[in-house]
């Protein structure tokens, strides 16, 4: 495990061979230093994995927060809980005593997260076929919905729908993809629950899972970027009009956290994670459990009280991207001595 200097290539010319270089250090050694930065990366039974020394000062604690039953006779219905971060959340909501209900396209995948959570968990977790861009098949959903648990306490929007793309390569079709399923299948989820919920004088909690962009922008992502926005300006105008029928509703806006459908869109070299994890200040990445253990919270009776809020979770990273001079951790304590005396020698403005 030698640490092997790649960080080099420092021009844009040179992106290429840097990605190809790294790319066969990565696939020679155990744990690489990639120069001034300090990031590491460890080769665990083939998955990358990269992280900066400081980042053992804020190591994940993945074990599940809420006491134990606090979900008890709740019912939750998480879109996209097959895989990735809605299978996270679905795991510890089964765990902590709710009746799950998962949805997406792939009712395979769905049927074998069901199958898996519900056989650790012991409370039955539900696959319902349902693609959100189509409001009819939602419609179909709850039905199916209630007739298996009834109307859910709880409901978690998170299916998306993303990739990597410069605009000026992006087709119209490619837009809608995005956008049908990120804005427009949360809203059909949500008016055709609220609607539904209201009619029966049922109140519930509703969460959306956003990203740090969708209030800055992002180049890129732009169908994604645009989308969340819009789910972020829904679930803040519902709180305000639906609080009266019973209704929360709140964001998380997750930083990286490693999962197979995002990272295959957004870092398919795998060569974007250490530029991210470089500007998080923590040093890492977040875990799917660590945003589970937020999720249950806010959709908790713990968090009653909770409504309209907005929570950015990824470790500081927009912050930190933010900043004018944010930059200057690079600077060493020699460099920091020369600026101090030019700027004290400064005479007059
Ligand atoms: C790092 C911190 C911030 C991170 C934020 C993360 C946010 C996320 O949302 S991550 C979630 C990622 N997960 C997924 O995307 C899972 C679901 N995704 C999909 O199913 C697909 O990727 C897709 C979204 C494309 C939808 O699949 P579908 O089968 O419905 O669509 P297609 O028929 O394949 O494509 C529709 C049009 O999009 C064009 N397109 C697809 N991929 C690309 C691409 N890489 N670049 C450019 N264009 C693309 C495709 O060509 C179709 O358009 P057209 O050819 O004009 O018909
Ligand atoms: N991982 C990360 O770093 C970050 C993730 N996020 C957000 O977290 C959430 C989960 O992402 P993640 O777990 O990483 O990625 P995944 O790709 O694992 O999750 C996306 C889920 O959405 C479902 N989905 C996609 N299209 C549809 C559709 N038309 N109808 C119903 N379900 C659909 C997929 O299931 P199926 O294919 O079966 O339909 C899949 O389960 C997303 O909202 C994403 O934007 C935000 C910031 C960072």
């Amino acid at each position: 495990m030698v640490p092997v200097s790649v960080g080099q290539a420092g021009n844009v010319s040179g992106l290429l061979l840097s990605l190809i270089l790294s790319e066969q250090v990565q696939n020679r050694t155990d744990s690489v230093d990639f120069g001034p930065s300090q990031l590491w990366c460890h080769r665990f039974a083939g998955l990358r994995s990269y992280a900066t020394p400081h980042s053992q000062f804020f190591a994940p604690s993945e074990g599940i927060m809420l006491p134990a039953g606090s979900y008890n006779n709740k019912v939750a219905f998480i879109t996209g809980g097959g895989t990735g971060l809605g299978r996270a959340m679905t795991g510890v909501l089964s765990q902590l005593g709710a009746q799950c209900v998962i949805a997406s396209r792939k009712l395979e995948v769905l049927q074998q997260t069901a199958t898996e959570i519900s056989s650790q968990t012991g409370n039955k977790v539900h696959a319902v076929q349902c693609d959100v861009r189509d409001p009819q098949a939602v419609s179909r959903c709850v039905d199916q919905m209630v007739e298996l648990t009834g109307l859910p306490d709880v409901i978690i929007n998170n299916a998306a729908g993303n990739f990597i793309c410069p605009s000026e390569r992006l087709s119209a079709n490619g837009w809608k993809s995005i956008t049908d399923i990120v804005l427009n299948g949360t809203a059909f989820v949500t008016l055709e629950l609220g609607k539904r919920l209201i009619q029966n004088q049922k109140g519930a909690s509703f969460l959306a899972i956003t990203t740090i962009y969708a209030e800055s922008g992002s180049g890129f992502v732009v169908p994604s970027a645009s989308a969340k926005a819009g789910v972020e300006a829904l679930y803040k105008s519902l709180a305000a009009e639906w609080g009266r029928y019973g209704h929360r509703f709140n964001i998380i806006q997750p930083g990286p956290i490693r999962t197979k459908g995002a990272f295959s869109r957004l870092d398919p070299t795998g060569t974007f994670e250490k530029s991210m994890i470089g500007r998080i200040p923590t040093g890492r990445l977040g875990k799917p459990a660590e945003l589970a253990n937020l999720a249950a919270y806010l959709s908790s009776d713990y968090a009653s009280w909770m409504s309209g809020a907005v929570i950015r979770f990824d470790g500081g990273e927009y912050v930190s991207m933010a900043g004018e001079f944010n930059e200057l951790r690079k600077v060493t304590d020699d460099q920091w001595k020369m600026l101090e005396t030019m700027i004290r020698s400064t005479k007059g403005s």
